[in-house]
């Protein structure tokens, strides 16, 4: 594009920013409640919302407040919920069978949440860090985090997902392989219309330290997630994880983190234009809360500011913990 204008004071710039109606008119991009997909944090119990103290505004929910949640997203025009849940010590064990538990958090919501509101997407994660007793998203053998046998957990996973009603799976694990082989057992077992989200380009992050609290993965992890997530410095990589993951058959793509990943989305969006999600991490939600607990930004400003530059970096959607306030502000 070359944009073409005349020499001042013929073209003034400053014309089409006039009033809120002109920039209204020239706004290239929009936001709206349909963009949002809102992930949302389960744990055991009843009535019971207990505070995530490093995401302020952000709660626990037992499976009956986590259908409340979605009933309160879906009348907001929020498509989709994703869930992730807090794991008690006695569930994370060397095994991770409770990943692929009928019964376990995760497969009871999402069956409570088709019966009460059935018009909601929902969203899992496929990876074992909920379950593991080292808190990484594999098994771990002699200190390393060992690819093949993941994957066939991640399987296991992912169909106990899909046969208790999931629409969405994603897999956040950055394990080679695993999109071709979730999608091959879905295939086999019928499940035609159950969509692959992958965590294409997933980076290891500081940005996940909140969540890691949400979950109740902090204190179990050790060392680090470099073997398997993304390094910072790379760009290039990030487009062949998307190019093989569309290739093992995902439907869609998620760059995460999200505002320091904004080049990512971009590129991933122009080569490949596919359905790109951007993933506006618990740490990044934190910033901005802490910020404006502080009174040093405008929180809500900052809110809509920062969720419509992935719009201009090119995404179709956003995972945000701000989804509501936001759908609420758009209402
Ligand atoms: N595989 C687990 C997973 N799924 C989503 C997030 C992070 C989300 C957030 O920070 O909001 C993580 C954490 C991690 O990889 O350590």
């Amino acid at each position: 594009m070359r944009p073409t204008q005349a020499p001042f004071p013929a073209t003034r710039l400053r014309r089409t920013r006039q009033s809120p109606a002109i920039r209204a008119l020239v706004a290239e991009n929009t936001l709206t409640a349909g963009d949002l997909i809102w992930p949302v944090f389960v744990r055991e119990g009843e009535g019971i919302e207990e505070p995530v103290p490093s995401m302020p505004g952000v709660v626990r929910r037992s499976v009956d407040r986590v259908v409340e949640a979605a009933r309160e997203a879906a009348d907001l025009g929020i498509p989709a919920i994703c869930l992730f849940p807090y794991t008690e010590a006695a569930n994370r064990t060397s095994d991770c069978a409770e990943a692929w538990n009928p019964e376990n958090l995760s497969n009871r919501a999402t069956r409570a949440i088709k019966a009460a509101v059935p018009e909601i997407a929902i969203m899992t994660d496929v990876a074992l860090d909920p379950y593991s007793d080292t808190g990484h998203d594999g098994f771990v053998v002699d200190g390393e985090i060992v690819n093949d046998e993941t994957v066939e957990a991640l399987v296991r996973q992912a169909m106990s997902q899909a046969e208790a009603g999931v629409d969405i799976i994603g897999p956040s694990d950055m394990m080679d392989g695993r999109i071709g082989a979730i999608r091959t057992a879905l295939e086999a077992a019928g499940y035609r219309n159950t969509m692959l989200l992958s965590y294409a380009a997933k980076y290891a992050s500081a940005f996940y330290g909140p969540f890691r609290d949400a979950v109740g993965a902090s204190g179990a992890l050790k060392g680090d997630k470099k073997t398997y997530q993304m390094d910072a410095a790379n760009t290039d990589e990030a487009l062949r994880c998307v190019a093989r993951d569309l290739a093992e058959g995902a439907d869609m793509v998620i760059v995460k983190p999200g505002m320091p990943y904004l080049d990512i989305c971009r590129r991933v969006k122009d080569e490949f234009g596919t359905p790109t999600f951007a993933y506006q991490v618990s740490g990044e939600y934190a910033m901005i809360m802490a910020a404006a607990q502080n009174g040093w930004i405008d929180g809500d400003r900052a809110m809509v500011e920062s969720l419509m530059a992935f719009k201009r970096a090119g995404c179709d959607g956003i995972l945000t913990y701000f989804a509501p306030a936001m759908a609420r502000a758009l209402a």
